[in-house]
């Protein structure tokens, strides 16, 4: 996507030196534009761990040049299987992470040492273009449904959609998933806004999702977590479109805290509710979510402190929970596939069931 008419992804290879990894600094948007230099899979580590780079199918990419990076400074069998290990390991929930670097050893293992650090730069850089790709089809396939929403509407009326978190373009390598058909629509003409769910407690929405969207010129309002199932009472959401961190093979949904709350407003209210993803973040060893779907547990440093910029212009951290208070940070919730009206993925749109994702993915 562009920024102030520059064209970007969201993870590059650097051309000045042909191998560091370059990313935006997450946590410092939407107040700096800073691009981190990563140089070592401990710097990608890192990046991950600290949400520098976030998004269920970003942190898969970027992790697939991390093992790159790391076959830099040795591609021994050895050393590969550990940092693969250590990488896969910087976040539990998004399957994405493990799917990328899965598919960097497959890719890897057989190739003799000395031909495995420009074959991962390759095989990552494909995992880069498929998911802008697949991201662009989302964004297709998504759009007929906001069309379709515009035609049960007086001819120019605003369509008010409703996402949670972030899944825009610096979610993943380009276009993002719930946000593709949004800019598509946008683009096109259609009238659409959006309410951006702040999404306590790294805020997301309030950061990220308000950041691209308004740097792309589409209308939207910042939220409290909680208003959206007023909106919705109130005929103020035509559509809910998420993203997600993994989907089962039943259809069950893994997002960040508080989607499932948003889910079961939308069916209260009759509001469709539907999840955008590329196909590696469904996990189809999977299938019962709530039970099987491992939840970050995130430090609770996060609830009892919020980041942003003060009166100064300076980005600072304040507390906002007395000292001594506990707690509790679980990063995403599961929504049951019930709760879903559909899944928007590259292959087009089915019903959150078993029988759904086979009719698009049958060699599954
Ligand atoms: C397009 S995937 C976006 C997905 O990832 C986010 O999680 P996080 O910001 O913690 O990486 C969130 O769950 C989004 O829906």
């Amino acid at each position: 996507m562009k920024i102030n008419g520059t064209p970007y992804r969201s993870v590059w290879i650097n051309e000045k030196d042909g191998w560091s990894v370059h990313i935006f600094d997450q946590t410092r948007l939407p107040f700096s534009l800073d691009i981190l230099q990563l140089t070592s899979a401990q710097d990608v580590a890192h990046a991950i761990r600290t949400m520098q780079v976030r998004g269920a199918p970003l942190i898969g990419a970027v992790a697939a040049y991390g093992l790159a990076l790391a076959l830099r400074h040795e591609s021994s069998d050895t050393a590969m299987e550990e940092q693969a290990v250590m990488l896969a390991a910087t976040r539990p929930t998004a399957i994405n992470l493990r799917w990328a670097i899965d598919r960097m050893l497959a890719h890897l293992r057989p190739l003799p040492a000395d031909k495995r650090v420009a074959a991962a730069y390759a095989e990552a850089g494909r995992i880069c273009d498929e998911d802008a790709a697949q991201n662009e089809a989302i964004g297709r396939h998504g759009l007929s449904l906001i069309r379709d929403i515009a035609k049960t509407k007086p001819a120019g009326s605003q369509i008010n959609l409703l996402t949670h978190c972030n899944a825009g373009w610096i979610a993943t390598v380009d276009w993002g998933t719930a946000l593709a058909p949004i800019y598509m629509a946008h683009d096109e003409g259609l009238n659409v806004h959006v309410w951006v769910d702040e999404t306590r407690p790294r805020n997301q929405g309030a950061a990220l999702t308000a950041w691209e969207l308004g740097s792309h010129g589409v209308p939207h309002t910042v939220i409290a977590d909680n208003a959206g199932g007023h909106l919705m009472q109130h005929g103020q959401v035509d559509m809910v479109i998420v993203g997600t961190d993994r989907v089962t093979r039943t259809g069950d949904v893994a997002n960040k805290i508080g989607t499932y709350l948003k889910a079961l407003a939308a069916q209260d209210n009759a509001v469709p509710f539907w999840v955008a993803l590329p196909s590696t973040t469904i996990d189809w060893t999977v299938a019962n979510g709530v039970t099987e779907i491992p939840i970050e547990e995130r430090s609770g440093s996060e609830i009892t402190h919020i980041s942003g910029r003060d009166e100064r212009g300076t980005l600072s951290k304040v507390q906002i929970t007395p000292d001594g208070s506990k707690a509790a940070n679980p990063a995403f919730d599961v929504t049951p596939a019930r709760l879903v009206t559909g899944l928007i993925t590259e292959r087009g749109c089915c019903a959150a069931t078993e029988d759904g994702l086979k009719s698009l993915f049958p060699e599954q």
